[in-house]
């Protein structure tokens, strides 16, 4: 069985993206898993395919899973690369905003010229319930027991479950134990991405991101995402900010509660290939 793939990034965040167009794609986990692998494999965080819509009002729809096979709800770098990869098929036109389906729901995307994307990411969403985080209410701050440790974050929701901590300094030690804990607490029964963010100024960030089901990350869109929300949900940030990740610069826009939030960032493609599976000779 082979698999035609384009690989592409957003800002050092490497998918392989497959066209299935022509129904819902369905790979067993241990296919993912081997195509994600850095040595014997294509090498990738997330595996994004392009898929016909499944609701009346989008063009598309578009599935995520990370590189250890387990799905996503959405994917912030993936979503622009994902429109990009339209844009190149010739379904996405510069400068028209498209909705498609993420899911965790619909996105509008627009490309801005053929490798600049602002995506309308949606609401964030604070309440524990829906993120899913195991608190009694919402509030801007909780306390995680982190191996008897105390540990201040904030939870968001954008499409899949965010953990951020802000901190002046966060040493790399610190960082390399917490990022796995945060991602497997058991307070997010479904797992979170864990965000380090260090406040620069109102307008500026800096973002370091262990992923759920890909570990640390050159950029994260949705972590992206999460970190600005969560700051500006505590008044700290202005509403337009400049997140540096490892892999690049993405810009967030957020006004507050009750609105939806914008991200705008680079989307590049790399390689074409096609996957021959070893397991099989045919
Ligand atoms: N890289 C992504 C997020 C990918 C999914 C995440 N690991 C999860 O499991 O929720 C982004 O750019 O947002």
């Amino acid at each position: 069985m082979a698999i035609r793939f384009t690989k592409m990034h957003g800002s050092g965040n490497d998918f392989v993206v497959i066209d299935s167009r022509d129904g819902a794609l369905a790979l067993d986990v241990a296919v993912i898993r081997a195509m994600a692998d850095r040595h014997t494999g294509i090498g990738f965080d997330q595996l994004l395919s392009v898929e016909p819509a499944r609701d009346g009002s989008s063009a598309f729809y578009y599935g995520i899973w990370n590189g250890d096979g387990s799905p996503s709800g959405q994917c912030g770098n993936g979503v622009r690369c994902v429109a990009a990869w339209l844009h190149r098929a010739g379904a996405l036109p510069l400068g028209e905003t498209v909705r498609i389906q993420s899911p965790s729901g619909p996105v509008a995307v627009r490309m801005l010229d053929a490798h600049q994307v602002t995506v309308d990411m949606g609401e964030p969403i604070f309440d524990p319930a829906r993120i899913p985080f195991d608190a009694p209410h919402v509030t801007n701050r909780y306390v995680l027991d982190v191996d008897g440790q105390p540990v201040e974050i904030g939870a968001v929701s954008m499409g899949n479950p965010h953990a951020v901590v802000v901190e002046d300094a966060v040493s790399s030690k610190a960082m390399a134990r917490l990022g796995p804990a945060l991602t497997a607490h058991p307070r997010f029964r479904e797992g979170a991405n864990a965000g380090f963010v260090q406040k620069l100024s109102r307008q500026h960030l800096r973002l370091f991101v262990h992923e759920r089901g890909a570990g640390w990350t050159q950029a994260c869109g949705t972590g992206a995402c999460a970190a600005m929300a969560v700051l500006r949900h505590r008044g700290e940030v202005d509403e337009r900010v400049q997140v540096d990740l490892p892999g690049g610069s993405l810009h967030i826009e957020w006004s507050g509660p009750g609105q939806t939030l914008w991200m705008t960032g680079p989307a590049a493609f790399v390689f074409e290939g096609e996957w021959l599976d070893p397991q099989r000779d045919d």
